[in-house]
């Protein structure tokens, strides 16, 4: 965006240009008051006036009267358009919206509607297509005229009340007065708030004030997020505006939810998201079926204007080729029509039943599978027919596997294919898509409970036990659901969607089914952008290690470090391994990462202890998925240790609680790996799992670190301070020693050396260091000898 700005303000003279804002002035609007107090505007060669509005206010027509040559309108532009007013979107400023009902605390669920008092904001689409797919009857409520004053409520003049998120919420917590939150987020109708729009009219004759308006506004956007107190006090000082501070910052709090900054670009307009909102206004009958969507999104108009260019000048390659091809197809068909028509119908329908089902189950098999969804998605298109999608996940089918051999893992594929046909409904289809991936397809306009439900029978019959080879096995499904035409009418996204939404439902703990949302969408986008980048990481040297001093709590002495890992990444500046750990491990990068680490430390190590302390040690933290699988992934490692000169007892390896739970015959082997190498093992976050003191000693357990949780709360009469006290004096019966991580302050330190904890780690010492200042810490030490 930095270039795009310099390149802009190439533009010399100052246009005067004006902002129709919705309200009067508040948070809202925070990234255009940046972008003036800045000068970013200016920068560009603009100077731009903000229009603030009051209740009368209407932004379209203002705009459209050319009152102002840009405005902030919802996702109703689109309808606008369709009116006869040529507006285009040039930016998403939220990508969510504020609209919400709030109704008084004793309404406990949806049910509790019937009957009640409703003040509904009659503009609000996603409000009524809420009601619509919650089976809210509207002729179950009594409506009265709205009043905009949320203190109707706390006066009983009305149940519930349509309302945005930035105001009326704030104005009820201020008086104490307990509400509740209806969202139509919640159930996947996630239209976008605030967005910037201008007319075709502007596009096309000011194309340079366009784009220089929309970066500067933007760059201002990035700025009021990352500096909201700031803006705050511009609007206190610069703007007409009347609201409390207090009220600003609650604004500004939670427009980080509806702008999502950290997670999406500011602006970023998603297509396939508007195709989504053009679908429900045409289902809604507010937009018309030939309603053209691509004119209304700036960006995408831009991007077609190259598109035609090298659209025509292919067209004339590709009408040869088409016609060449047609004349070679119809050959080619009518001979082997031809042969078709020679073969017995009795094996023409074994090859069509070979061809569409999966011989192990005899289910329908992908091939089928796809042509189904290809026409119910073509339905969903053209006639507006919903379905369905559910993609269904065996939970770790590969340890059956593994264990019982492949013969029982057919044996259990089969069994599992009984018991999904002997739940499922007539009106769905099942199909076996892959190992262990099935997908069910639900035709029909069903609503979000009778899926759930639908999705809690799989569930509940997959949970059975199995008997595989006299064992009583158990396992799991997740599932994950999307729903045509809401979510979209394109196949493949409808399938990548519902594999996205598995995929969160694996993430929150499997066995559960978890619906699509966009929001799901842009994590998943998100988490693929960062696997690409990490890839790139390696090779960059955008990795490093930070090193955290662990003291010995006696004598206060340094006695080793903790390596850290860090990505300083070219865009988006320090990544925390909190961050990307999670997505290294997913993407197999971990290998190369923990290789990495291990390997860098190491050699750190054996010049630390030559130079400076020769007992020094390092502890390193390793993954799950390295010590799961330590023939992939620490390949070599003894040698290179032996290499260094480095004694086994110089290291140790952090693993977490939660690593002892699963593949214990591995891990058991490779802790007695470490432990003839004279390696020690320090299991990490102790007391935030289920691990028993002793059996860590049976496993060469030699440290536990007690979890900074525990050591934050160490104060007189806090339980905290009891529980340390006692695995302290219980580890040290079993010969296990402690590190209590997380020492802030002098009053924990001198509570835990009291309870005799061994060593201790904290920015009470040091917080992680840098190489050169690590070492600066060595030698100090080395000279105070
Ligand atoms: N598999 C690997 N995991 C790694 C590696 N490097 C780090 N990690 C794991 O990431 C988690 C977060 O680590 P980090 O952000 O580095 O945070 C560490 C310290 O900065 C923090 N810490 C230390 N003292 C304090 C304190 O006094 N207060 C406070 N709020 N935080 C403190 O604790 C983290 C160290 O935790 P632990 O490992 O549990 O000792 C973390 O889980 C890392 O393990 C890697 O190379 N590979």
């Amino acid at each position: 965006m930095g270039l795009l700005l310099t390149s802009l303000m190439t533009q010399a003279a100052t246009d005067t240009v004006r902002l129709q804002l919705t309200r009067q002035h508040s948070f809202e609007f925070a990234g255009y008051y940046a972008a003036q107090q800045l000068g970013y505007y200016e920068e560009v060669g603009l100077q731009v006036e903000l229009l603030p509005g009051d209740q009368h206010t209407n932004v379209y027509s203002s705009v459209a009267t050319g009152k102002a040559e840009y405005g902030v309108g919802d996702s109703s532009v689109l309808i606008e358009r369709s009116r006869g007013r040529p507006f285009s979107i040039i930016a998403v400023i939220f990508q969510h919206s504020p609209v919400i009902f709030i109704t008084q605390n004793h309404i406990l669920s949806l049910d509790d509607w019937l009957g009640k008092r409703a003040m509904l904001d009659g503009s609000s689409d996603e409000l009524l297509l809420y009601l619509q797919q919650e089976d809210v009857d509207l002729l179950d409520l009594s409506f009265l005229r709205h009043s905009y004053d949320p203190l109707d409520l706390v006066n009983d003049q009305v149940d519930i009340m349509s309302a945005n998120s930035l105001i009326e919420p704030y104005v009820l917590s201020k008086r104490n007065y307990p509400y509740r939150v209806y969202m139509p987020r919640t159930v996947g109708i996630d239209f976008s708030g605030d967005n910037l729009f201008t007319t075709e009219a502007e596009i096309t004759r000011h194309p340079k004030r366009v784009d220089a308006f929309k970066a500067a506004s933007l760059k201002g956007w990035d700025y009021a997020m990352k500096h909201p107190e700031v803006v705050i006090q511009w609007l206190m000082s610069n703007y007409d505006s009347n609201h409390e501070r207090d009220y600003l910052a609650y604004q500004a709090q939670e427009m980080f939810g509806l702008i999502q900054p950290t997670l999406i670009e500011i602006g970023y307009l998603n297509e396939s998201r508007w195709q989504q909102m053009k679908r429900i206004y045409q289902r809604m009958g507010k937009l018309d079926r030939s309603f053209d969507l691509r004119p209304a999104l700036y960006q995408l108009e831009q991007q077609r204007n190259w598109r035609d260019i090298l659209l025509v000048s292919g067209i004339a390659f590709c009408a040869v080729l088409v016609l060449s091809a047609v004349v070679w197809y119809v050959l080619r068909t009518n001979k082997r029509l031809d042969q078709a028509l020679k073969e017995s119908q009795q094996v023409r329908k074994q090859v069509v039943l070979q061809a569409n089902q999966d011989p192990l189950t005899e289910l329908n098999n992908r091939r089928f599978f796809q042509k189904r969804l290809q026409s119910l998605a073509q339905a969903a298109e053209t006639e507006m027919q919903p379905f369905a999608l559910f993609y269904l996940d065996l939970d770790r089918f590969k340890h059956v596997n593994d264990l019982f051999g492949h013969h029982w893992g057919d044996y259990l594929i089969k069994e599992v294919s009984k018991r999904l046909l002997s739940c499922l409904p007539s009106d769905a289809e099942l199909a076996r898509i892959g190992g262990d991936e099935f997908t069910v397809l639900v035709s029909g306009g069903h609503s979000r409970s009778h899926l759930q439900t639908l999705a809690l029978d799989i569930l509940n019959v997959v949970e059975k036990p199995y008997l595989l080879n006299h064992n009583e096995v158990f396992i799991s499904v997740s599932i994950g659901i999307t729903l045509a035409p809401l979510d979209s009418t394109e196949p493949s996204a409808l399938l990548q969607y519902a594999d996205e939404a598995m995929y969160e439902a694996k993430s929150k703990g499997r066995n559960r089914w978890c619906f699509f949302s966009f929001d799901l969408h842009q994590k998943s986008v998100e988490r693929q952008s960062l696997t690409n980048d990490l890839r790139q990481a390696l090779a960059n040297d955008e990795l490093f290690l930070l090193y955290q001093p662990i003291v010995d709590l006696k004598t206060n002495r340094l006695v080793k470090f903790e390596a850290l890992i860090r990505w300083q990444h070219p865009v988006r500046g320090i990544v925390p391994p909190d961050t990307f750990i999670p997505v290294a491990e997913e993407s197999g990068l971990i290998s190369e990462i923990g290789d990495f680490v291990f390997k860098q430390s190491l050699r750190q190590l054996a010049q630390w202890r030559s130079h400076y302390a020769h007992d020094l040690m390092m502890s390193i933290n390793i993954s799950p998925y390295q010590l799961a699988a330590p023939d992939l992934h620490m390949v070599g490692w003894f040698d290179f240790l032996h290499k260094l000169g480095l004694p086994g007892e110089s290291v140790s390896l952090e693993i977490t609680e939660n690593m002892l739970m699963h593949h214990t015959d591995v891990v058991s082997a490779q802790l007695l790996a470490f432990r003839d190498q004279g390696i020690n093992v320090a299991l990490d976050d102790f007391g935030t799992g289920y691990s028993a003191l002793a059996y860590l000693n049976r496993l060469d357990i030699d440290y536990i670190k007690i979890d900074r949780s525990f050591v934050k709360d160490l104060l007189e009469g806090h339980m905290e301070k009891d529980l340390c006290e006692a695995i302290i004096s219980m580890a040290h019966k079993l010969s296990l020693k402690v590190i209590a991580e997380g020492i802030e302050t002098e009053q924990q330190a001198a509570i835990l050396q009291q309870f005799g904890c061994d060593l201790g780690q904290g920015y009470l010492f040091a917080k992680p260091l840098p190489v050169e200042d690590a070492e600066a810490l060595l030698a100090s030490q080395m000279m105070e000898k």
